[in-house]
């Protein structure tokens, strides 16, 4: 069948056979990170015992298949999201790195009073402070498109929202909290009307669907190893070409120097110019390893697998009639679901659950502002992955009814 073979794929992921209190656990928390493969654990340990050096060409043999292995990855993420290749593929820490590295390489030097930022109101937190407080810095405008009821983007109130004294629109492609995935490509041409740069974040949408960063013409675009089966310490940022050319480096010097002298110093070529110092090597090569492994399951059944799981949770969860769902239909959202239960704090919610062995996240998932706006103080949140079962979600159906049965009274 075209469905993806999850009791294969669970082989992969050892972790998955820990057990808590004789309970097994139910790992639904991917949204925050996801596990990790043997395939890409061994290509760490790989690089550390037998071709471990520091990068850039050194003249050794060591040096340089480090080198090639780490400039390499670059070329396989350019190709998994669609990019020319490695000149418009940063290798950073992780998501919010990126928004900061485009925020200050970029927003310090371009914004300045009557420009204005327009962001969504479901933003994380790695998009929104981040824009936030380099208006704070520049003097520009961070205007806010708001999101309806039914956890959609208003596209009419966008479409006033973004005018000729926009320079950035920071959108979320898939929200992590509600799980609704936005028209960035239908964003990008509003932006690009206005001569405004888009920039997309991408960490809840890359590990878990087919991305063509070209197709939605985004000019930057970022995501994290870390849930796409990668590593800590590694994530992308895509730019188009000339834009990064023009964008002066975030931080300074070995590695993305070309020549320097006391007096001055000139730049390496993309995409070495924004990656200072001895970089995270072995994370690099094992977020190709990532790729590797999500590629031969194939992107699109990984998104079709967490979405048939998104909409079962959302069946059975609302089955009481007294769980609350934020965000879009069963049917129309990505691969998690954030609920409250009646009666029942997020929090203590999550604490029965994992006294079962069922983990997922309770709180904010650094979307403040969004929570405030639906008039919530928390919300729980379980998110699916490639190794998630549907038995597994009858497992943290009965354990929220455990719950409700202890708090509800
Ligand atoms: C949409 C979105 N944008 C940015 C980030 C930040 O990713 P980092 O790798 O931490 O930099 C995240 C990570 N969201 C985690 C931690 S808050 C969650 O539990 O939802 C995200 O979901």
């Amino acid at each position: 069948s075209d469905a993806l073979d999850v009791e294969r794929i669970r082989e992969d992921f050892p972790i998955l056979q820990r057990e808590f209190n004789g309970n097994q656990v139910v790992y639904l928390d991917n949204a925050a990170t996801t596990q990790t493969p043997e395939p890409v654990i061994e290509s760490i340990s790989d690089y550390y015992r037998n071709y471990n050096a520091n990068v850039h060409r050194g003249i050794h043999q060591l040096s340089q298949e480090a080198s090639i292995a780490y400039e390499e990855a670059h070329d396989k993420l350019a190709e998994f999201i669609g990019a020319n290749g490695r000149e418009e593929m940063v290798f950073t820490k992780n998501t919010t790195e990126s928004e900061n590295l485009v925020a200050y390489a970029w927003g310090l030097n371009e914004l300045g009073p009557g420009d204005e930022v327009v962001l969504s109101e479901m933003e994380h937190h790695a998009s929104l402070v981040t824009w936030q407080q380099l208006g704070k810095k520049t003097g520009a405008d961070v205007k806010y498109i708001p999101v309806t009821d039914e956890g959609y983007l208003d596209m009419e109130a966008a479409e006033k929202l973004i005018t000729d004294d926009t320079k950035m629109v920071s959108v979320v492609h898939v929200s992590n909290t509600l799980g609704t995935t936005n028209p960035v490509g239908e964003l990008a041409d509003i932006a690009h009307d206005h001569d405004s740069y888009i920039f997309v974040d991408g960490a809840q949408a890359v590990p878990n669907r087919p991305v063509d960063v070209q197709a939605i013409d985004a000019d930057f675009y970022a995501f994290s190893g870390h849930k796409m089966v990668g590593p800590t310490g590694i994530g992308g940022l895509y730019g188009k070409e000339h834009v990064l050319e023009e964008m002066e480096p975030y931080l300074y010097g070995g590695d993305m120097i070309r020549k320097v002298t006391y007096d001055d110093s000139t730049w390496e070529d993309l995409p070495w110019k924004f990656e200072a110092g001895t970089p995270n090597i072995a994370q690099g090569i094992a977020l190709a390893a990532a790729v590797d492994y999500l590629e031969d399951i194939g992107m699109e059944r990984v998104q079709r697998h967490e979405e048939q799981l998104a909409e079962y949770a959302y069946d059975r969860l609302t089955e009481e009639g007294d769980v609350e769902i934020y965000g879009p239909p069963a049917d129309d959202r990505g691969g998690l679901v954030s609920f409250n239960v009646d009666g029942v704090h997020a929090h203590d919610l999550s604490s029965i659950l994992n006294d079962h062995a069922v983990a997922i996240r309770a709180g904010d998932h650094c979307t403040q502002p969004l929570h405030d706006k639906l008039g919530i103080a928390a919300s729980a949140r379980a998110s699916f992955y490639i190794y998630n079962t549907r038995e597994e979600i009858d497992k943290l159906v009965d354990a929220v009814d455990d719950a409700r049965q202890l708090f509800a009274q």
